[in-house]
């Protein structure tokens, strides 16, 4: 069927925005064994929202989801789900968040001088050429790692840690272009039954080993953790404490025990936050990055903003900015949500539904037989694929330019949309009953460190102009074209602001 071209395509959506331009908002292919599936980047708030748990996550996602992070929230659903998703809540609520502001500062100025102490020793050009990525993927470690789990990796002082190590290029190491085999083999997991399943991972395969290693390393790190932190509630010792883990141990030991996190879920905590938190972000804030060094305008824009703010917090007498203070930075928060935009890092989900349905379409499309189609009818049992990079890219969404940077377009009100995405409307996040739990973490992060990088340094394409290419493995991950050997790359030339 499909299912080669859609997993070896050269960046991810090029064949989504074909298809959307071909076809419309809605299209059907087959994947392995002529098997059927709907794909669509709209009538998303049809699954999201209005049908509950009724379209779970597809067997393939949920085996590879368990292997990378333990039988935890992300493999989880309906009650199940739910249970869990109650024990986590408590520790992401805003004002829990603000909390980390003083950590995310911490950690961007950190990074800032370790750039600033590599550029005082430049004597080319091209020595200004910064693997971003890297440095941002060693930021979110310590930043997940001390407000998830009061644990430092101490991934910005280069000292060696496991699990920076095992976490390292997890995506372009195991699930970029999977061999033809591999993709018929998973094709057939839906036919096994769940228990005999989880043998899969034993088999020796690139990934299964990468896998079965990381969540080893990190499943041994966080059981020594809870073991800390129940010591210290029993101990009445963890009334100061504003980690993470800490709160999960502190709401899951408040609820009754028949809906209390099993050890086993307990752990998987770990594996999930650092899955979720480390290269969404670090990707993410590499991509905007790229963005700002290809648009110098809004550089500018972005750096006389934050001067602005930062007179506002001197003129009040306080030291730093508040989470208030990043919200006001109305033009770095439309540059943050049009990078998004362009760049999901989750670009597809793929669903099953849970029952017969009918999908409504919030645009009709026309069918091979030149009929209009405003639903789709769904069996019990068909996948459905929710194009997330398709839907950001609806001229009748976004506007008629929807292939631009142009974040001026989250300075206008858009009337008529339909609601579906946790932040901006945007899918990045994904929507409904299991939107991402981490997005306002995610964001703050972004925002302090955007504000110091651009306080601190100016972004520009490199002199060779590197071509990057959006490469689909398991999320968006930027590489060099021909250079992929080096894994995840985001180069940019860095200058220190001022000389
Ligand atoms: C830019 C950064 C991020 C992006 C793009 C992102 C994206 C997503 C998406 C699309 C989902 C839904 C996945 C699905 O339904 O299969 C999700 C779920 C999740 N994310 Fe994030 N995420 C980000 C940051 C974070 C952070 C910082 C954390 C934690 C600190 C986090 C924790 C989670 C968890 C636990 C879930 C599962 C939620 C549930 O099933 O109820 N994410 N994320």
């Amino acid at each position: 069927g499909h299912s080669l071209c859609n997993v070896y395509q050269d960046q991810v959506g090029d064949n989504d925005f074909r298809w959307i331009k071909e076809y419309g908002y809605a299209w059907l292919t087959k994947g392995c064994w002529g098997v059927s599936r709907s794909h669509v980047p709209q009538a998303l708030q049809h699954i999201f929202h209005k049908s509950g748990y009724r379209y779970p996550k597809v067997v393939e996602a949920i085996q590879i989801t368990r292997q990378i992070a333990g039988d935890g929230i992300l493999v989880a659903n309906g009650t199940d789900h739910a249970r869990i998703r109650k024990i986590m809540n408590p520790a992401f609520t805003a004002a829990q968040l603000r909390t980390f502001i003083p950590l995310f500062r911490s950690c961007a100025g950190k990074l800032c001088g370790a750039w600033k102490e590599r550029l005082r020793t430049v004597t080319t050009e091209s020595d200004r050429t910064i693997n971003v990525n890297s440095w941002f993927a060693r930021a979110a470690f310590d930043m997940v790692g001390e407000a998830a789990f009061d644990y430092h990796c101490g991934a910005l002082d280069d000292s060696e840690n496991e699990v920076v190590k095992a976490y390292s290029n997890l995506f372009a190491d195991s699930l970029l272009f999977p061999t033809k085999i591999t993709v018929l083999f998973r094709s057939l997991w839906g036919l096994i039954p769940n228990r005999l399943l989880r043998y899969v991972e034993y088999l020796p395969t690139r990934e299964n080993i990468r896998f079965r290693h990381t969540l080893k390393v990190v499943n041994r790190l966080s059981a020594k953790i809870i073991a800390e932190k129940t010591k210290a509630r029993i101990q009445k010792k963890d009334e100061k404490e504003r980690d993470m883990m800490s709160i999960f141990v502190k709401a899951n030991a408040s609820e009754h025990p028949s809906t209390r996190l099993s050890d086993k879920e307990m752990i998987s905590l770990m594996a999930t936050l650092m899955l979720g938190a480390n290269e969404t972000t670090s990707s993410s804030l590499g991509w905007l990055c790229w963005e700002l060094a290809k648009h110098p305008e809004w550089q500018k824009k972005l750096r006389e903003e934050i001067a602005l703010i930062r007179d506002r917090v001197t003129a009040r007498g306080d030291a730093d900015f508040s989470a208030g203070d990043y919200d006001a930075m109305s033009n770095v928060l439309a540059a943050i949500k049009e990078s998004m935009r362009l760049h999901p890092l989750v670009h597809t989900l793929a669903r099953v539904a849970g029952c017969e349905d009918v999908i409504p379409l919030s645009q009709p499309v026309i069918s091979t037989k030149g009929d209009v189609v405003t639903e789709i009818p769904v069996s019990a049992g068909q996948t459905v694929i929710i194009s997330i990079c398709g839907y950001h890219r609806l001229k009748d969404v976004w506007g008629e330019d929807p292939d631009a940077f142009k974040p001026e377009r989250f300075l206008v009100t858009r009337e008529g949309q339909i609601n579906v995405g946790i932040f901006a409307n945007l899918m990045s996040f994904s929507g409904g009953l299991r939107g991402c739990i981490g997005w306002r973490f995610a964001i703050l992060q972004t925002q302090a460190m955007l504000v110091e990088l651009l306080d601190n340094f100016e972004f520009a394409i490199p002199d060779d102009k590197p071509e990057i290419q959006r490469v689909p493995a398991g999320q968006m991950i930027s590489m060099v074209r021909n250079k992929m050997h080096l894994g995840t790359q985001m180069p940019l030339k860095i200058s220190v602001l001022g000389g």
